[in-house]
């Protein structure tokens, strides 16, 4: 029943975090997005120039891959990436953790940003509610995976700027300080969603009626209401929005307040201002991009992205399901 393990995270580019995975004895760096379904692979369908600076799955090389025939799927993430392509099954190993017949979707194609991005893919571990695959939707690997895991649930551990992993079937004590507060998750939607009406900044409350969250792996910042956003900027020296940078920025230099956001009806996380400085924007070191930015137009929710994931452990338990969440 133990197939538990921990598959070190490495980070890359701040961007996003990449797992080596063994896809029919092919290694292959993915995204492991907690907001989306698809397990997806950069394959030799793909056009010569999409496939450069990339590791590729060529199933006419796996043993075990089989394809299925007429499966299609096709994708289109928040930020506007998307791919697509054809499926078959294989058996896809995370650290210690096997599936056999796992659905991998072949990418024949994929926008601009995944050419540039340094993953190989993406593997979805939202809920499969949201599996793109048609015309049979197919699991997460998650899902496959959790009836042979000590508890249902996998973990994400993604520290600034050093290795994280994550963890399947078993909390690692060594990925959290204190204790883990959990919160009911509504899965109806597909993602780990759950309430998220107050906020506050320098430890002033505000509210957020009606508000959900989402915790998204595959998301780099914390994106929130634009209201919640002009109310932290507004608390840092010399912020303002950047037209060109497409959100907000400030003097590098610039002592940035703490930023909680309420999880369910409890407790607060709260991320230190430390975490949210993104990034200069050039190499001057003299303009910084910040890591909370607005959502747009998803209207009544918020994605708390990897930047709430360098302050907090995230737990994503299936039996409830629930979300739980602990200081790294
Ligand atoms: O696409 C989403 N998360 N994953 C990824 N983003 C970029 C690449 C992967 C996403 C999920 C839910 C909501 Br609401 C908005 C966006």
């Amino acid at each position: 029943k133990r197939q538990d393990s921990s598959a070190p995270a490495s980070p890359s580019g701040g961007v996003e975090y990449l797992v080596e995975t063994d896809v029919g004895g092919q290694k292959l760096n993915l995204d492991f997005d907690t907001g989306s379904g698809d397990l997806w692979v950069f394959s030799t369908s793909l056009s010569a120039s999409s496939q450069a600076n990339h590791h590729v799955f060529n199933p006419s090389s796996s043993s075990t891959y089989k394809a299925m025939s007429g499966a299609t799927w096709r994708i289109i993430y928040g930020d506007g990436s998307g791919a697509s392509g054809t499926v078959g099954t294989d058996t896809v190993t995370v650290g210690g953790t096997t599936v056999k017949g796992q659905a991998v979707e072949l990418a024949n194609r994929v926008s601009a940003q995944f050419v540039q991005d340094a993953n190989d893919g993406l593997l979805g571990l939202s809920f499969s509610n949201i599996n793109t695959v048609r015309p049979t939707q197919q699991k997460t690997f998650f899902d496959n995976a959790k009836s042979s895991l000590t508890k249902p649930l996998f973990a994400a551990y993604l520290p600034l700027n050093a290795n994280g992993a994550y963890d399947f079937g078993a909390i690692n004590a060594r990925h959290h300080t204190g204790s883990v507060a959990y919160t009911d998750v509504d899965s109806s939607g597909g993602f780990w969603q759950f309430p998220s009406t107050s906020y506050k900044v320098g430890g002033t409350k505000h509210s957020l009626s009606g508000v959900s969250a989402i915790a998204d792996t595959g998301t780099t910042l914390l994106l929130i209401a634009d209201a919640a956003v002009t109310t932290y900027y507004d608390a840092v020296q010399g912020a303002s929005f950047d037209n060109q940078q497409g959100g907000y920025t400030f003097p590098c230099s610039a002592s940035l307040p703490d930023f909680a956001v309420r999880i369910g009806s409890t407790n607060y996380a709260t991320i230190p201002g430390s975490l949210i400085n993104f990034a200069p924007i050039d190499n001057s070191g003299r303009t910084c991009f910040g890591g909370i930015q607005s959502v747009g137009q998803i209207a009544g929710m918020s994605i708390y992205g990897d930047v709430f994931f360098n302050a907090y452990y995230g737990v994503f338990d299936d039996a409830g399901p629930r979300f739980g969440f602990a200081p790294i």
